[in-house]
C-alpha cells in the first residue's frame, strides 16, 4: 500500500442532519441522493421507524467535501422536507450548542458540568449560570462564567421566570439545564421552551416523584435508585425521558446515605443527557424520546 492511499483525507466542513415524518418508502434514498448530489459524503447514518406511531427518525452525520453554507444547505434540502412532511435540522456539527445552567441548594450536577465542559467533554458553551440562591457564585465564578442569583418566591415566580427568558433570548442560548434547580416551572415557561429544559430527578422515574425521592424509595424498602434525566413538561417529572441510570443499594441503608450515593447516578446520567442532546442525538416521539447514542 502506498503512503498516498493511508492518509487521511483533510477534513471537511462536517454536519448533522435530524428528521422525522410519517414513515414511508425512499427517504432514506431521498436523503442520501440528495447528500450526493449535493457533493458531501455519508460519515454516519441512524435511522428509526416506530410502528406504533407510525413516524420515521434519521440522524445523519456528514461532511462536505467543498465549503458550503449551512443556509445554503438548509435552503436546498428544503425541497425534500416539504415532500416528505419532514421536521428537520441541519447544523454545522463543530458548533458547540450555548446552554444555562439552573441550580438551587445542591451543587454536584452543576460542578459536575462545570468540569466536563471546562475539560472539553462536553460539546457546550456554558455562558451562564443562574440560581435561586448564592451557594455557588464564587464556584461559577472561578470557571470566569457568569453567575445570577435570581431568587424566587411564590408571589416573585414570575418576574423571576421573565428574568430567565431574557437570558435566555439575551445569551442566545439553545437549551436550559436543571442540575437540581428546585423550583416548579409554569406552564408557560415549558411551553415557550418546550424540548430545550432537561431536568435530572433523584429517583428512577416513573417511581417517586416530586419532593424527597430518596426518603419515599427508603421508606419502600428499594434495591435500586436511580436517577432520570428528562425533557421538563408542565406535567412535573412526567417529560420525555431522555436517560436514567440506577445503583444497586442495600436493606441497611439510611435516606442520607441514599442521597450520597445518589450523586453520582445523577451526575451520569444528567452529563449524557446533555451531551446527547448538544450533539443532536436526542428526537422527540410524542412522550418519548429516539436516542441515536
Ligand atoms: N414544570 C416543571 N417544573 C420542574 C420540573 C418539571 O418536570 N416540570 N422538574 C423539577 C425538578 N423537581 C424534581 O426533580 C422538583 C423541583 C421542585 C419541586 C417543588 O415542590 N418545589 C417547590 C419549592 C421548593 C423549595 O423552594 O425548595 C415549589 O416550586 O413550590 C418538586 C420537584 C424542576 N421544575
Amino acid at each position: 500500500m502506498n503512503e498516498q492511499s493511508t492518509r487521511a483525507a483533510a477534513p471537511a466542513d462536517q454536519y448533522v442532519l435530524t428528521l422525522s415524518c410519517p414513515d414511508k418508502q425512499g427517504i432514506v434514498h431521498a436523503v442520501s441522493s440528495y447528500l450526493f448530489m449535493t457533493g458531501c459524503n455519508i460519515e454516519d447514518s441512524q435511522q428509526f421507524g416506530d410502528h406504533d406511531t407510525g413516524l420515521f427518525f434519521m440522524r445523519v452525520h456528514f461532511s462536505a467535501e467543498a465549503p458550503v453554507s449551512v443556509d445554503k444547505l438548509r435552503a436546498s434540502f428544503a425541497a425534500i422536507g416539504d415532500a416528505f412532511h419532514m421536521d428537520w435540522q441541519i447544523h454545522r456539527a463543530e458548533d458547540r450548542m450555548r446552554i444555562v445552567l439552573m441550580v438551587s441548594k445542591f451543587g454536584h450536577c452543576l460542578n459536575d458540568l462545570l468540569f466536563r465542559a471546562r475539560i472539553g467533554a462536553l460539546p457546550v458553551e456554558i455562558a451562564a449560570v443562574v440560581s435561586n440562591h448564592t451557594d455557588f457564585a464564587e464556584l461559577v465564578g472561578s470557571y470566569d462564567i457568569p453567575f445570577h442569583h435570581i431568587p424566587v418566591t411564590k408571589d416573585t415566580k414570575s418576574e423571576a421566570e421573565a428574568r430567565l427568558l431574557e437570558l435566555v433570548r439575551e445569551l442566545d442560548v439553545e437549551l436550559v439545564v436543571l442540575a437540581r434547580y428546585m423550583q416548579v416551572l409554569s406552564d408557560d415557561l415549558c411551553k415557550q421552551l418546550s424540548g430545550r429544559i432537561i431536568n435530572i430527578h433523584h429517583s428512577f422515574l416513573p417511581s417517586f416523584k416530586g419532593a424527597k425521592p430518596y426518603h419515599q424509595a427508603h421508606a419502600r424498602g428499594v434495591k435500586l435508585i436511580g436517577a432520570t434525566a428528562h425533557y421538563v413538561t408542565a406535567d412535573l417529572d412526567e417529560g420525555p425521558i431522555i436517560e436514567q441510570e440506577v445503583e444497586r443499594v442495600g436493606h441497611d441503608v439510611t435516606p442520607d446515605q441514599l442521597v450520597a450515593i445518589g450523586r453520582d447516578v445523577e451526575c451520569q446520567a444528567l452529563a449524557r443527557a446533555v451531551k446527547w442532546h448538544a450533539e443532536r442525538r436526542i428526537l422527540l416521539n410524542g412522550r418519548r424520546t429516539v436516542v441515536f447514542a
